[in-house]
């Protein structure tokens, strides 16, 4: 076990060491690196912007509900006021000259006044409150959604993008969160401002240098409060790669897929020490924050509490050089305590706003980033039926390839042909394909469906003419029925279509031995869920892919996990399937291929040999030699 599995010593500031490469700065962190080191000012001045950004945010996810939390909050802070305005009201009634009946009858319209403007602030506040509830739910939903649609929205080839993937993955792993936080907490902010504006109001009212005594006041928490957010803006920082390690691991050792692995490797126990390392760091370094920021709060409250006391004093000096009215003190020192304890609300809201901030960024990142790479959308629909599609020297590379994957191809697919792409591992098949099924668009050449270039059309409605059954298919967390069915999902499919679909894709046998037959939900992830077998899980995407209907029909490698038999009769029916359809195959079992209308020859992405059968093994190219090397194999077993 390697020694990284020793407990780390509780007073170590591991951070600092910087031993651990994996504690620097990853490079995608770095603009967010320089955010965190900014100065004072700087930090101030990131604050409406982040506050901007969260009203954005709320206003999408439910503009009324906003505007009522807005509308009742600045309603409650009026009505704060007018209840501290009548505080004067009172005192004067009380401290006026003649008997106490007298003084407390003249006092007793402002003090009805202060208690409607109390009850009207408590109702308000509370129906302010209900309408956050109500909203931040909603900012979460908006925010999971935009996140999704954006991820979906962007073509296949940003997802071979790193730098994408990475910000897709720090805005799914806290971003979405944050977003909810950022509003609540900015609408604390924006509570707790209206609430000192009150204060302050009414403050400047009674006396011109009371307000800046408030001030005063604050400045120690407020800077206390912003030296505590930058300490665990920075530390956060430096945490996110250590979270982002724990979180994956901790994800797959609770995984089912691993799970087998993990116990057939032994690695349980080592595992689990790189966890509990990770563990260790972020817990010794939250403490050692939440030690510092506690400091300065103290330091901060200290000098506050001071400064306050010096308010009071200059407040009894007004009142004993006869520079205030009594009842006036009275509703000054009632204010200022209550801006105190606003102050330091105010205080906390800023320093959560900053917080979630940081992840806040991360989402925003990853949204702009993918809006930028989102899919065009042209208008042009496809024709419901084609008759050829041209590749003319279509040339595609994955993002950072030294070479492209598929290099100045050119052929024509006509329909009710069946054509095979044949080569050895990595020779492009599967990205030409891909290609051809418009997933992925060629930085050069053409494709065009019956004269039409493929980037005039709108990408769905060419791929709603395609079915493709991919070399992994996706083995979706639904019913054996509705894995089958989601192939036509915007079609009403009776169970009678889907088993026909099911039975041309050999997979109605074992579906029916499954315990709730079609019902049965094929995850084991969820109480009566059952597993299946690779071979089995493809003969459900070639079911799907029948089921889908579609002109042009691609299957790269379907038979890969099938057996002999069920190899044999997919390809049986494949053909019988053809008839009016374009089929696209991709097999490394050339026996499949030979009955092929046309067979591609690709070698490091280019064709280099086009036939039927008969001709390529006349020719005694690649492809003879790769068909001549499985039959002989075959025949020497
Ligand atoms: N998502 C990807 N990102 C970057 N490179 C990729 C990606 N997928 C494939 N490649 C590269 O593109 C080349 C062609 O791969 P492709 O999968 O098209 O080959 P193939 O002929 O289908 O291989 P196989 O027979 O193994 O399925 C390979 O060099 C491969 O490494």
């Amino acid at each position: 076990m390697p020694d990284t599995a020793e407990p780390a010593p509780e007073n170590a500031t591991l951070l600092e060491t910087e031993e651990d490469g994996e504690l620097e700065l990853p490079y995608w962190l770095t603009s967010t690196a320089e955010a965190a080191n900014t100065t004072f000012l700087q930090m101030a001045r990131r604050l409406p912007r982040l506050l901007r950004d969260a009203w954005l945010l709320a206003w999408r996810a439910s503009a009324r509900t906003t505007a009522a939390v807005l509308v009742l909050q600045v309603a409650a802070g009026a009505a704060a006021a007018l209840g501290l305005i009548s505080v004067v009201g009172v005192f004067d009634g009380l401290l006026q000259a003649g008997p106490t009946p007298e003084r407390v009858r003249s006092a007793v319209p402002s003090l009805l006044i202060l208690i409607i403007a109390l009850a009207a602030r408590g109702l308000l506040t509370s129906a302010a409150a209900a309408a956050q509830g109500r909203l931040s739910p909603q900012v979460f939903e908006a925010a999971e959604m935009r996140l999704l649609d954006l991820t979906t929205g962007v073509d296949l080839a940003t997802f071979d993008d790193p730098d994408w993937r990475d910000a897709m993955e720090r805005a799914r792993d806290r971003g979405i969160d944050a977003a909810q936080r950022i509003v609540d907490f900015g609408i604390d902010v924006f509570t707790n401002v209206i609430g000192l504006a009150a204060v302050a109001g009414v403050l400047a009212v009674l006396h011109p240098v009371l307000l800046p005594l408030l001030v005063l006041a604050a400045l120690p928490t407020g800077w206390a409060a912003v030296r505590a957010a930058r300490l665990s803006y920075r530390s956060r920082l430096r945490l996110v790669a250590v979270w982002r390690r724990q979180h994956m691991l901790a994800q797959l050792l609770a995984a089912r897929e691993p799970a087998g692995e993990v116990r057939a490797f032994t690695v349980r126990r080592f595992l689990l020490a790189e966890v509990g390392r990770l563990l260790r760091i972020s817990t010794v370094e939250e403490i050692r924050v939440v030690t510092r920021s506690v400091r300065s709060n103290l330091y901060g409250q200290a000098l506050s509490g001071l400064l306050t006391g010096f308010a009071y004093v200059v407040l009894l000096w007004l009142l004993w050089t006869g520079r205030m009215e009594l009842a006036a003190g009275g509703a000054a020192a009632y204010a200022i305590n209550i801006g105190i304890s606003r102050l330091r609300e105010l205080a906390f809201s800023v320093n959560r706003v900053y917080e979630y901030g940081l992840y806040f960024a991360d989402f925003q990142g990853f949204c702009e980033l993918s809006q930028q790479r989102a899919e065009p959308s042209p208008d042009l629909a496809v024709p419901a039926r084609f008759t050829e599609i041209v590749l003319d020297g279509v040339t595609f590379s994955y993002p950072d390839a030294s070479r492209p994957a598929v290099a100045d191809v050119s052929l024509t697919l006509r329909r009710g042909q069946i054509i095979a792409l044949v080569g050895e591992n990595g020779s492009g098949k599967s990205t030409l394909a891909a290609v051809l099924a418009g997933l992925y668009r060629p930085q050069q050449g053409t494709v065009t469906w019956d004269g039409v270039d493929v980037n005039r059309l709108h990408p769905e409605s060419l791929r709603e003419q395609i079915a493709v059954v991919m070399q992994e298919p996706t083995r979706w967390p639904f019913s054996a029925r509705l894995n089958i069915a989601i192939g036509r999902h915007d079609r009403v499919a009776s169970l009678e279509n889907v088993r026909e679909s099911a039975r041309a894709g050999d997979a109605h046998e074992f579906v029916m031995e499954l315990p709730r037959e079609y019902e049965t939900l094929l995850s084991r992830h969820f109480t009566d869920g059952a597993d299946l077998s690779g071979g089995q899980w493809q003969r459900l995407a070639v079911s799907r892919a029948f089921h889908r209907d579609a002109p042009l029909l691609i299957c790269d490698e379907p038979t890969a996990n099938l057996d002999a038999r069920a190899e044999h009769d997919v390809y049986q029916r494949l053909r019988s399937l053809a008839a009016g359809r374009t089929v696209v195959l991709i097999t490394h079992r050339m026996a499949s291929v030979r009955e092929a209308d046309r067979i591609f020859v690709l070698d490091h992405g280019a064709v280099v040999e086009e036939g039927d059968h008969e001709e390529l093994m006349a020719t005694g190219g690649l492809y003879a030699q790769l068909f001549t090397l499985q039959a002989s194999a075959y025949q020497s077993a």
